[in-house]
């Protein structure tokens, strides 16, 4: 059985671990995700955060029907399974529906032509528009998704900024229901029963799987391919971000108080070394899409109504996609779909079909939210897949995938999903970090101070009603925010009270000094000028 470092006893000891290689990335172990995580993480949150491009995604939210069966009821009924849509009218004017309708019969090749014979076309919208909207490529056999097409007129605009990803209370049956529906996709549909991971997934009624159970997973993924190892990883990857998200950003019921639950943290993820590991991989994988991005930078558009913001997006990707390309090499796509050609091409076929699957999916996730996030991943995720298997390598002289590649052309909303996800695993990897903190804090060993504090709650909190426990909880929040605040404002005036004070002190020195010392300069000069008065020879 392969010793990984997840199974030492601490749980947080994986965070700076640099020895053991997470399995099947290119020796890229958790302290070396986390160091280029940390160079990575502020460019990903200035692009996602402050540009119009990344912030704005358009897609069919509530118009497609779920494909599959679903036996289970649907139940998410608290607001946070809701999504704000975004008005047309606050999007850039060369996204809305009126400039979108007027694309038909448009071509890409056509609008490329534009843009490169008339530089002047910056200014002209109408044109831009065109050049912006990348929806009829012809690459249908080389996608990994489903991806909605702008065009449609059941699409909607949606600010992420105004949707975080965050707990909306969706959960089993339906929420679990779908997990076990996507990891279905895992095996080809020829595999042994041997190695059946959906009946190993739901073994029970909905249970999940024991630890020896997960153990039997590890053991039988080890007779997977290569490429089935992968597809898993980066499914599991993406469950585990999702889960670290609903936990950072979480909604006690009971108090109304949002904020980081770290007992969900360890129970979905932290106690499964397996769910870790695959988070970073995940991680590695996006980032190797988007150091492959390098050399093909130019074929992309990154339209907006303006040339300038155009131009200030294309330089932040171009920074991040530097940044990523100065670290190794964390993920190799070499060592996948390279045996046979006719082998590998049929075995990719059906790869990219699982994904698609797995996309399609998305639409039968019955809370507003997730589906959005579900499917902006699972779309950032196949973008990815297309980058590594479908585009050449343009660093690698001796290209393997010339023959078969395709120069790349990617849709605004792929663009946007990419970076997107990207940024939700690398904010997981934060977030893992804070968790950490808050871990520490906690199991700290309690002063004298916080020891009386905290048997006056418990004290307060058993005599007091259930029902006024929600409005302690708060009153308790504010108290200790004004706490804190109480004792920096103290510690201003308490400074400056010392500082009067020690003038004070000073004082009759001073007196001393400016007034009845030889050296007083006051006396000796109110002496000097009176000798200048006082004719010559008159003094003794
Ligand atoms: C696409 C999608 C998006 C979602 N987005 C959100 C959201 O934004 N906010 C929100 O509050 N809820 C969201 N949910 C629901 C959430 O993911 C969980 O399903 C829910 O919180 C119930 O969690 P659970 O602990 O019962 O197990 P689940 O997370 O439902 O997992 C089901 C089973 O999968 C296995 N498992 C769990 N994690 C992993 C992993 N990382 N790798 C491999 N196997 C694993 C375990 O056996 C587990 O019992 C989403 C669900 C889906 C399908």
């Amino acid at each position: 059985k392969k010793q990984t470092v997840m199974e030492a006893n601490d749980p947080w000891k994986f965070e700076g671990d640099t020895k053991h290689a997470i399995p099947d990335t290119s020796e890229a172990t958790f302290g070396a995700i986390k160091d280029l995580n940390e160079r990575v993480s502020p460019l990903l949150k200035d692009l996602t955060e402050k540009s119009d491009y990344m912030r704005f995604y358009r897609l069919n939210l509530f118009n497609k029907e779920c494909k599959y069966k679903m036996d289970d009821n649907v139940f998410c009924g608290s607001n946070a399974c809701n999504v704000v849509i975004t008005d047309e009218n606050n999007v850039p004017d060369i996204w809305s529906s009126r400039a979108l309708g007027k694309l038909e019969g448009f071509m890409p090749e056509l609008s490329r032509q534009i843009v490169e014979s008339d530089q002047s076309v910056m200014e002209n919208v109408e044109k831009i528009s065109q050049s912006c909207l990348l929806e009829r490529l012809d690459d249908q056999d080389r996608q990994y998704c489903y991806v909605d097409n702008e065009l449609d007129s059941g699409c909607v605009y949606v600010s992420l900024l105004d949707n975080p990803e965050r707990f909306t209370g969706y959960a089993a049956p339906h929420a679990t229901r779908i997990w076990e529906m996507i990891y279905n996709e895992c095996l080809p549909d020829t595999s042994e029963p041997t190695i059946d991971f959906p009946s190993l997934f739901m073994q029970g009624s909905l249970a999940p799987p024991s630890n020896s159970q997960e153990n039997m997973l590890n053991e039988r993924m080890d007779m997977w391919t290569n490429e089935q190892r992968v597809f898993y990883r980066v499914l599991s990857g993406m469950h585990s971000s999702i889960s670290t998200h609903l936990c950072y950003n979480y909604l006690n019921q009971s108090t109304g108080v949002w904020g980081p639950n770290l007992n969900c943290f360890m129970e979905k993820v932290l106690s499964h070394p397996e769910r870790l590991e695959n988070l970073y991989f995940a991680y590695s994988l996006l980032l190797r899409a988007m150091d492959k991005l390098n050399g093909h930078l130019d074929t992309l558009t990154f339209c907006h109504d303006s040339a300038l913001q155009d131009t200030e997006v294309r330089h932040k990707v171009r920074d991040l996609v530097d940044t990523v390309d100065q670290y190794p090499r964390y993920f190799d796509e070499s060592v996948l779909f390279n045996g046979d050609p006719e082998l590998s091409s049929a075995m990719k076929k059906e790869f990219r079909e699982h994904f698609r699957t797995v996309s399609a999916l998305m639409d039968c996730v019955g809370c507003e939210r997730c589906r959005l996030w579900g499917k902006i991943q699972t779309n950032g995720f196949g973008t990815a897949l297309k980058i590594l298997f479908e585009v050449p390598d343009v660093e690698n002289e001796i290209d393997q995938f010339e023959s078969t590649s395709f120069p790349l052309q990617l849709r605004r909303s792929e663009i946007v999903a990419l970076v997107n996800t990207l940024d939700r695993l690398s904010r997981s990897i934060n977030y893992i970090q804070k968790f950490h903190e808050l871990y520490i804090e906690q199991h700290q060993p309690e002063s004298m101070f916080r020891k009386v504090l905290n048997s006056m709650k418990r004290f307060v909190y058993q005599y007091v009603p259930e029902v006024f426990h929600p409005y302690l909880k708060k009153t308790y929040n504010v108290a200790r925010i004004f706490y804190h605040d109480f004792w920096m404002e103290l510690e201003v005036v308490l400074e400056g009270f010392r500082y009067v004070l020690s003038s004070y002190l000073k004082l009759p020195s001073m007196i001393n000094f400016y007034f009845f010392s030889s050296e007083s300069p006051l006396l000796n000069y109110m002496s000097e000028s009176i000798r200048q008065r006082i004719p010559s020879g008159w003094l003794p």
